[in-house]
Order: structure tokens, then sequence, then C-alpha cells
């Protein structure tokens, strides 16, 4: 990967500095960035079990990096029978390695898989990944907000040189701990110099991620997202605007010990969330067998 990563897009139909997302797009067959706004993404595959095979799939295929957390090797073994095992192989497999069973790391490591083993303890599994991944950014990604902000004013374009996005399989609806981390892996992914990574974390029932400040415009197809979803103040208050939900906000403080907006529901194929602070944003898948 290299500048190909670079863009300049016309902002479309006059539509505000915002941060776009695009969740089912990364399911979807045969598109690609230049149609649906799907950047190139790396698949983050956790340790969870796989239950929905034909998302997996469509994921594996479209994703451009493969990359097994430790235990996330087993559940990818698992959930494959023996032809499929050897035709989805993980660019590589990363961890303290205290979960990924012998057979399994046996299995990989002969046909060539890289193995990284990292013992830190003060670091998680997820966090060794997510540096893994970063090796993989184009190495001009790291231009600032504020060139960004520059070039648009100064010639109404938008130059994009984003940070591999990334797509983690699993990560809730395990322990209550490690589904903390994983919202704390979206707060990491959005710092550091240059634009902010964009991350999307996908479990059974669910796709999750960190709205940034300002104005997010979330592509929300009501054929395969929704209706129900949620938009959590997990990292302090701040304050939202939305359209395209059945439960509308202006200007509203959200806040836990306040108002906090679960069980909303998407009426609309595009959602747009205003806020000041960054907000987890989170909506069911509509058909969970695709
Ligand atoms: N029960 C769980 N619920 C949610 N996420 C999980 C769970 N178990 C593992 N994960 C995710 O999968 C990653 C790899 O898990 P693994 O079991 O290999 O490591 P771990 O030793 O439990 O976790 P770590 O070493 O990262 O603290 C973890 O870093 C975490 O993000
Ligand atoms: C304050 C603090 N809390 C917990 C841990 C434990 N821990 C965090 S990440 C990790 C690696 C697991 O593979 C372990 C054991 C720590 N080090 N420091």
């Amino acid at each position: 990967m290299g500048c190909e990563e670079s863009r300049v897009t016309a902002p479309t139909n006059g539509a505000r500095n915002h941060t776009a997302w695009a969740p089912y797009s990364f399911f979807e067959a045969e598109l690609d960035w230049e149609t649906t706004g799907r950047p190139p993404f790396a698949l983050l595959i956790l340790n969870l079990q796989i239950t929905n095979k034909k998302f997996f799939a469509a994921l594996w295929k479209n994703s451009r990096l493969q990359v097994c957390a430790d235990g996330g090797a087993n559940r990818l073994y698992d959930s494959l029978d023996e032809k499929e095992r050897a035709q989805f192989l993980p660019d590589r497999i990363i961890g303290d390695l205290d979960s990924v069973r012998d057979d399994v790391r046996a299995y990989y490591q002969a046909r060539g898989v890289k193995i990284t083993q990292d013992s830190d303890q003060d670091s998680t599994d997820f966090g060794k990944c997510m540096k893994y991944i970063a090796t993989h950014d184009p190495p001009d990604s790291f231009v600032t907000p504020s060139t960004v902000q520059a070039s648009l004013s100064a010639e109404g374009v938008r130059v994009q040189h984003p940070k591999m996005t990334v797509v983690a399989l699993g990560g809730f609806g395990g322990r209550v701990d490690q589904s903390f981390h994983s919202i704390h892996a979206m707060y990491v992914a959005q710092q550091g110099p240059g634009l902010p990574r964009q991350m999307y974390l996908v479990s059974d029932q669910n796709v999750t991620f960190l709205l940034a400040k300002g104005l997010n415009l979330i592509r929300t197809p009501l054929s395969t997202l929704g209706p129900c979803c949620g938009i959590i103040p997990v990292g302090g208050p701040s304050t939202i605007t939305t359209q395209g939900l059945e439960w509308n906000l202006t200007n509203a403080e959200t806040k836990f010990g306040g108002l906090v907006s679960t069980s909303n529901h998407t009426v609309a194929d595009d959602v747009s969330i205003e806020t000041t602070e960054p907000v987890v944003f989170t909506i069911e898948f509509r058909d969970l067998d695709p």
C-alpha cells in the first residue's frame, strides 16, 4: 500500500466538513472506495466465537489485511472446515500467545503465517494488533486536520490521506472489562498525529463506532441496518444534534446520569449526528443472516 491511499475530493453537495461513516459497506461485494466511500481496511479477529460465517467471509474478502489477536486464531480455525481453513490464512497472529492453542499455532506456522509474540503485560493483544496495523498506514498518512482545513478553504477541495481503517470482529458480548477495553481502543485510535483512524467494532448483533467531534454523516441503509440504535456519551458529557432518527435531539446535552439516547430508531438511510465531544454510536444489523 502506498500513495494511492491519498484522495482529493470535492465536498459532496456542498456538505460541510464532516466525518463520513459507512458501516455496512464493509460487507458489500465488489464495491470500492470510489463508489461507496469504503476505504481499504484491516480485519482484526478478536477472541470471541465467530457466529455469522457469511458476515465473516464478506469482511475477509473485502479486507486488505487480516490479523488475529492471539486466541482470535482459535476462533478463525474453529469456525472453518478443513478446506476453508487453508483458504483463510491470516497475514499475522499477534499477542502474548497465552490463548492460541498449540495445534492452531502449529497449523498456521506450517502454512507460513507469521506469528509475533509480544509478552508485554501492560498492553492487550488488541492493542498489540493495532500497533501492527499502523505499520500498514500510507507513509503520508500524518497530514494534520489543519492541513485539510487549509486546503478546503484555499481550493474548495478535501485532501484525505487516511490511516488504514480497522474493522474488529468480536470485542463486545464477552467479558465486561474486555468490552470496555474495546471502547478504549477506539479512543486510542483517534489519537496521535494526523487524521483519526476510523474503527468499527462488529459483534453478533451490532456495529459500533466512536463518532468524532463535529458533524458525522452515517450511511444507515434501512434494508441492512437498524432500526435500533444508541448514542452513548462514554467519554463524558456532550451536546448533540441529530437527524434521521425517530427521537431526534437538537443541541441537547447527553451524559450519564442525564439524557442518554438508547433504544432510538433510524428512520432514514442517512443519519447525521453533530457532537461537541466523541460519542459512541451503535446500530443493530437488520438481518442477521443476509
Ligand atoms: N471475553 C472476551 N470479551 C470480549 N473481548 C475479548 C474477550 N476475550 C478476548 N477478547 C478480545 O480478544 C483479544 C485477544 O484475546 P485473548 O483471549 O487472546 O487474550 P487475553 O489474554 O484474554 O486478553 P489480553 O491478553 O489482550 O488481555 C483481547 O485483547 C480482547 O480484545
Ligand atoms: C494497571 C494495570 N491493570 C491491569 C494490568 C494487567 N494487564 C493489562 S494488559 C495485560 C496483558 C494481557 O495479555 C495485562 C496482564 C496491568 N498491567 N496494569
